[in-house]
């Protein structure tokens, strides 16, 4: 009995440590190219800054040229001489636009690739807030475009790049939302695009255990206090203003790039950036069908989800919808 204890507490001495430096050994974007669609401001501006004073090489990509010019002036400020900092003006909502993108970033000359990037972070995306009834065909495919399909044709030209380089280090990185995890008034053009990029990411994180090391991530950010932000608030209704400012007014875009690449570092696969998201996660993927990030923590989280969620949702969310309807029916189309 005394020799077992001497043998178990031996191993929580050896195997302790070796913890610690497994963990100091992590992935580091040192020297990497890490290329990022909706790079020109916003969440991407402050990832491309944030991993050029990390010590990497970037690409940023968006559509407007000057935007971008612009952009690539601020990240410089963080970079140190030899550090490259380049743009890509392009459309990434289509296969071709975001195969174009990644082609340029990778320096690529008649079938020559000067350098692929080794992290393609998908950052593009908006999103047009508004009642269901008050939203046309029109915004419907619009968001199809921005949000989703900016992601699935960059994960797309990102997973043949990688592959076909055999660069079996590659990392993708998906940006969904806390609306990945929650459907609310006002959201119909957006959440169920977010949902979809969740649902991206599960698979491609099934598929891709058939290349290697290769690997996929997806951020959900809560209230990002950036540009578009702003112009989002101008078409958001009242009612879903209502539901968010209960969430304490949001992050600003480097503490929210500082949180995701924490995640990327530490091989999180779902990665979140504040407690109410990681309560919506816990509630969704718990179950263990996509991987979490610790077990036991996991658990504990999901028992209060299991009842902080369920309270938020009928006694704030609910309720607030039901007496705004009471309260204002002039502004709830089709009411009145
Ligand atoms: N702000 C928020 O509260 C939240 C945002 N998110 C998500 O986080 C991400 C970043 O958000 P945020 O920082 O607010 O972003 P912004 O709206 O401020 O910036 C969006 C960026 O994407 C680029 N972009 C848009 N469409 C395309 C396209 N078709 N091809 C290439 N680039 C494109 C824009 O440049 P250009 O227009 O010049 O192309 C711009 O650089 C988005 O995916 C967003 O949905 C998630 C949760 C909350
Ligand atoms: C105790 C548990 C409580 C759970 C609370 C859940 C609260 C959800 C409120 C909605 C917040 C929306 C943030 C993302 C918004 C977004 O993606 C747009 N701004 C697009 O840019």
């Amino acid at each position: 009995m005394m020799k077992e204890s001497i043998w178990i507490a031996t191993a929580f001495v050896l195997v302790i440590p070796l913890l610690f430096v497994m963990r100091s050994t992590k992935w580091s974007v040192k020297g990497k190219h890490v290329f990022i669609t909706g790079g020109s401001q916003g969440l991407g501006l402050a990832l491309a800054e944030l991993v050029v004073s990390k010590g990497a090489d970037v690409t940023i990509c968006s559509r407007s040229q000057a935007k971008l010019e612009s952009a690539v002036e601020e990240i410089k400020k963080f970079a140190e001489s030899g550090q490259k900092v380049a743009y890509v003006a392009a459309d990434v909502s289509t296969f071709e636009g975001a195969r174009k993108a990644l082609e340029l970033a990778s320096g690529q000359d008649q079938g020559k690739v000067a350098r692929v990037p080794d992290v393609v972070f998908c950052c593009a995306g908006a999103s047009k807030p508004g009642y269901f009834l008050e939203q046309d065909e029109s915004h419907f495919t619009e968001g199809i475009k921005t949000i989703y399909m900016t992601a699935l044709s960059t994960a797309h030209a990102a997973t043949q790049l990688f592959v076909a380089n055999k660069k079996w280090d590659g990392k993708l990185v998906l940006t969904g939302s806390t609306l990945s995890f929650v459907g609310i008034v006002g959201y119909a053009q957006y959440a169920p695009m977010k949902w979809a990029i969740r649902g991206l990411a599960e698979t491609l994180r099934s598929e891709f255990l058939l290349y290697k090391g290769l690997s996929v991530h997806a951020y959900f950010p809560g209230t990002i206090l950036s540009p578009g932000f702003i112009e989002e608030e101008k078409t958001k209704p009242k009612v879903t203003q209502s539901i968010e400012d209960g969430e304490k007014g949001g992050q600003m875009p480097m503490q929210c790039a500082k949180k995701l690449l924490k995640g990327v570092e530490n091989d999180v696969f779902l990665i979140t950036s504040d407690f109410d998201t990681e309560l919506l996660r816990v509630a969704t993927s718990a179950g263990g069908a996509c991987p979490g990030n610790n077990f036991v923590v996991d658990r504990i989280k999901s028992i209060i989800a299991l009842i902080g969620v369920t309270f938020w949702r009928i006694f704030t969310a609910d309720a607030s919808i039901r007496k705004f309807a009471k309260q204002s029916p002039d502004q709830v189309p089709g009411l009145q």
